[in-house]
């Protein structure tokens, strides 16, 4: 994503090169004296004064969307997302597969083909980005540069049509709230990478948005920070009384911070649930992967799971019918004979493609018989004599598997 440079209150159109979306009211960069010029060319100068919708009296409280999206001749995002006020939801997908298109269609950024966006019972189809109820926070900050970080937060409250003097007490304090008491003059340049990122979730927050959207909020901080960032923002995040949505690539950052994980691939959604719900369940490679498992499909007869591709696997549940069969990679033990005394159930003959560091241990990509993942410690590693091209032979109890239906 090339995510735009400002809070929502003054994000610039996409890139000339997204035709999709050149039909965005022009708008530009926030005014050097701090004063803010909502909408651009296209804008009202009292945004209070409500070309925002009065919400529906009766309506449902929460984000209610279907996104239709069409970015290219190939790529459609078509998703529906629902949530509750203070709902997290965590956007998850690999590269290219339509979060940040689902999020800028959220902040109004990039036109719906079809469907329909309603918060609290508000349509937003016709409600410019810098009149929606909603904070965005950027990956990379984004703050303006000439800019204290009081003046950087006072600029939300300034565009809902605060005076100069309410924005900069209401951006006092959520600067206070935020830890940077001390910061409240210093310019974006001479802030850490995690302060600078509170800085923009201050100026998100000081809206008092009713959607929060947050771009892969962590992904520009160091370990160290982002750990500390993440633990921050979790407590902010759970005193947050609307629906915030996050995308993110780190399943740590997703599985912390949300609710609900929507998991989406090629533009539609492939699994949604309780992170623990999909951890344990996972029904897609990707999402398999990105939990740390082997998965598999097959179709079960009692305790034999008969593979799409390849063997069976010997698991304890007794199931019927199309299945999915799911164990770590720690649960996989390999030797380099055949074993003769092992009460594992299931044994493979497969071929080392490759070895790569993961955390303290090594992990194994296996071929052959059953494509798997398997983790070890550096010391057995050498004592197999483990290196691309070397046969071994994988076992893994019937105890450690998972067998869920399909
Ligand atoms: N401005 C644009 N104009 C046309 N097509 C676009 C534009 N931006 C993205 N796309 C296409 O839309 C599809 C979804 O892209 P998107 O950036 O939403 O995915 P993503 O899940 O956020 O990926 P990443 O994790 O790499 O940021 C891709 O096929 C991409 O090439």
């Amino acid at each position: 994503m090339t995510p735009p440079p400002t809070p929502a209150d003054a994000l610039p159109p996409e890139e000339p090169a997204a035709p999709a979306d050149d039909a965005q009211p022009p708008q530009g960069p926030p005014a050097p004296d701090n004063e803010c010029r909502t909408g651009g060319a296209g804008g009202n100068d009292n945004p209070a004064e409500g070309r925002v919708p009065p919400t529906h009296p009766h309506s449902k409280a929460g984000l209610n969307a279907h996104l239709v999206i069409d970015r290219t001749p190939t790529f459609r995002l078509d998703i529906t997302l629902t949530a509750t006020p203070g709902d997290v939801l965590a956007l998850l997908g690999p590269n290219g597969a339509g979060k940040t298109t689902a999020l800028r269609a959220l902040a109004g950024l990039t036109p719906l083909t079809r469907g329909h966006l309603h918060l609290d019972g508000t349509d937003l189809h016709d409600t410019p980005p810098e009149h929606r109820p909603v904070g965005v926070v950027f990956q990379d900050y984004l703050l303006f540069p000439h800019l204290t970080a009081l003046d950087n937060v006072a600029f939300g409250p300034r565009c809902r049509g605060a005076t100069k003097s309410e924005a900069r007490a209401q951006a006092q304090d959520w600067l206070h709230r935020m830890g940077l008491k001390e910061h409240t003059t210093t310019k974006p340049r001479r802030l850490s990478g995690g302060q600078a990122q509170r800085v923009a979730l201050a100026r998100a927050l000081a809206t008092h948005p009713r959607l929060l959207l947050l771009d892969e909020p962590l992904a520009a901080l160091d370990a160290r920070t982002r750990l500390e960032v993440r633990a921050q923002l979790r407590r902010h995040l759970a005193e947050f009384e609307a629906v915030a949505v996050l995308v993110t690539h780190d399943p740590l950052d997703a599985m912390v911070l949300a609710d609900r994980l929507v998991v989406i691939e090629h533009g539609r959604i492939v699994q949604e649930g309780t992170p623990a719900d999909i951890a344990r369940h996972p029904r897609t490679d990707y999402i398999a992967q990105l939990v740390g498992l082997n998965l598999y499909k097959g179709q079960a007869d009692g305790h034999t799971v008969r593979l799409d591709a390849g063997p069976a696997i010997t698991t304890t549940e007794d199931l019927t019918g199309q299945v999915f069969v799911a164990f770590p990679p720690s649960a996989v033990t390999l030797h380099r004979d055949r074993p003769t005394g092992s009460s594992a159930r299931n044994l493979w003959h497969c071929e080392v493609a490759g070895l790569e560091t993961h955390g303290d241990q090594i992990r194994a990509d296996l071929t052959g018989e059953l494509p798997l993942a398997a983790d070890l410690t550096t010391v057995a590693a050498a004592e197999l004599d483990l290196h691309p091209g070397a046969p071994v032979w994988a076992t893994v109890k019937a105890t450690q598997t998972h067998a869920y239906p399909a």
